[in-house]
């Protein structure tokens, strides 16, 4: 028996890296308010953003949702996508040279349950100058992106190390999310990737 997964989100990262692992799925896009409670935790915050992407997407019940939310966080401070080129780069500026937090919590609902995951990933920046700074944020790269950076583009070259899911800083780890799939029973009655793809078989 088919249960259609239903990808809610309108990231085309997490879209890529569904797809990376040989995976099928229809895109539906969760409208949520996304602003921080006062005083509310970071893991507390991206796991609330997640859930609620799950539940404001309304599906069949044979049809499993996967929602998922990802923050950069440092010294407890969440920084989400950047207002403005100002506001990207006074980010960089306060990730530059520090270890950070990106937190990334994945939600997935099937027959009625919803079961979660929320992965904390290490990242160290290199120092980086006022003007490599005022070049990435004029290049745009990070416009759309958590923390203002993509780790999957040019800012891979201010990383010096990271501890934890690569696919999780990207926005959705892959690791936890098959998991939760496979503990939920989806994994084994997801269709073939139409056309067939050659990637690993889950
Ligand atoms: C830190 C980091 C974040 N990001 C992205 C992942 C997410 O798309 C985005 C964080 O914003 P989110 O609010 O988690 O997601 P979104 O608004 O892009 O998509 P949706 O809510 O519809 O699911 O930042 C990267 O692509 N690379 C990175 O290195």
């Amino acid at each position: 028996m088919n249960c259609p997964l239903i990808l809610g989100s309108r990231s085309p990262r997490r879209a890529e890296l569904l797809s990376q692992v040989g995976l099928s799925y229809s895109v539906r896009a969760a409208d949520i308010d996304e602003t921080p409670r006062d005083q509310e935790f970071p893991a507390d915050y991206v796991m609330r953003m997640a859930r609620e992407k799950a539940a404001a997407l309304t599906a069949p019940e044979s049809s499993a949702v996967l929602t998922a939310d990802t923050s950069v966080v440092i010294d407890n401070a969440i920084l989400g996508k950047p207002a403005d080129d100002a506001d990207a780069a006074a980010m960089l500026r306060r990730l530059s040279g520090r270890c950070h937090q990106v937190m990334s919590a994945v939600a997935l609902r099937y027959r009625g349950v919803e079961s979660h995951s929320c992965v904390v990933t290490e990242v160290q920046f290199a120092s980086l100058e006022e003007n490599e700074i005022a070049a990435y944020v004029a290049a745009g790269e990070g416009r759309d992106k958590a923390g203002s950076y993509a780790i999957q583009g040019q800012a891979a070259a201010f990383v010096e190390a990271i501890r934890g899911s690569y696919s999780g800083v990207v926005g959705l780890p892959l690791h936890e999310t098959i998991t939760l799939l496979r503990n939920a029973g989806v994994l084994a009655c997801l269709p073939p990737c139409n056309p067939p793809c050659d990637k690993m078989s889950l």
